[in-house]
């Protein structure tokens, strides 16, 4: 049975993020994911997650400079230290909020740049990364983008993460399968999730190609989910994707998996 998260950064907008929590367990989920706990002291998120009953399975290192077009900085040469500094306090948040796994984001890599001097300083990071939360059993993912929504990315094809895991060859490292993003660029997602079972350690949803709730658009997403149950995905599934309205209208799709109150 799939199991699935709220994503409180793009669900429930409709309330301020310290109330989604809430609203995210009236609405029947178990566990959330959200982009970024960096605004908040890690005391408050805890104690919004016990008193939610909800675990939390999946944030990110801190983005960068993002009016700057900046999206993750653990692969830009010369930025190590505060790569590093970045996936230090994600490790001190990920320890207080229990979450399983964190997402390292890379970089865009501007147009011109040595694509190669940013994938080594990656794995540079990476290999930092790894050995800080391996202690702790936390696992690391990475997640390709697709260009349109985040141009320039390091990678935005499914086999392009596959590889940089390799690569980076750390028994803690995976990739995070957002199957909106992998839909756009490589298709094919059924083979995608039969054939890398195991290489990848958490899945987000979104309809394709505009992103909205699972129940429309070019995805079965009701056939992927058996597909899941049926090669044995014993992970979360987080719900990255804008509601077209009222979070709540659009939870029709998600009644059969909802906890009931
Ligand atoms: O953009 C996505 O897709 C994400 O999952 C973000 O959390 C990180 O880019
Ligand atoms: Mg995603």
């Amino acid at each position: 049975m799939p199991k699935f998260a709220a994503n409180l950064s793009t669900q429930f907008n409709e309330v301020p993020f310290t109330e989604r929590f809430a609203a995210a367990a009236q609405a029947g989920f178990e566990a959330v994911e959200f982009l970024f706990p960096y605004d908040y002291p890690a005391a408050q998120l805890k104690q919004l997650l016990d008193e939610n009953n909800l675990k939390l399975v999946l944030f990110n290192t801190a983005p960068g400079n993002v009016a700057a077009g900046e999206w993750g900085v653990s692969a830009i040469p010369g930025r190590e230290a505060e790569a590093r500094a970045d996936i230090d306090r994600a490790l001190e948040y990920a320890l207080a909020l229990e979450v399983p796994q964190v997402h390292i984001m890379a970089a865009t890599v501007p147009a011109g740049a040595d694509r190669e001097a940013y994938a080594e300083t990656f794995v540079r990071n990476m290999h930092y990364a790894a050995e800080r939360f391996a202690p702790h059993g936390i696992n690391l993912l990475l997640e390709a983008l697709n260009p349109v929504t985040k141009p320039r990315y390091l990678y935005a094809s499914q086999y392009q993460t596959l590889e940089m895991a390799a690569r980076i060859d750390r028994p803690n490292v995976f990739t995070q399968l957002d199957l909106f993003h992998a839909q756009l660029v490589d298709g094919n997602l059924s083979a995608l999730i039969r054939e890398n079972l195991g290489r990848y350690r958490h899945i987000q949803i979104a309809s394709a190609p505009d992103r909205h709730e699972p129940d429309e658009g070019e995805i079965n997403y009701p056939w992927l989910f058996n597909l899941l149950d049926e090669v044995g995905y014993d992970g979360w599934i987080g719900c990255e994707y804008m509601p077209r309205g009222n979070t709540l209208d659009g939870l029709g799709w998600f009644a059969p998996w909802a906890k009931k109150a």
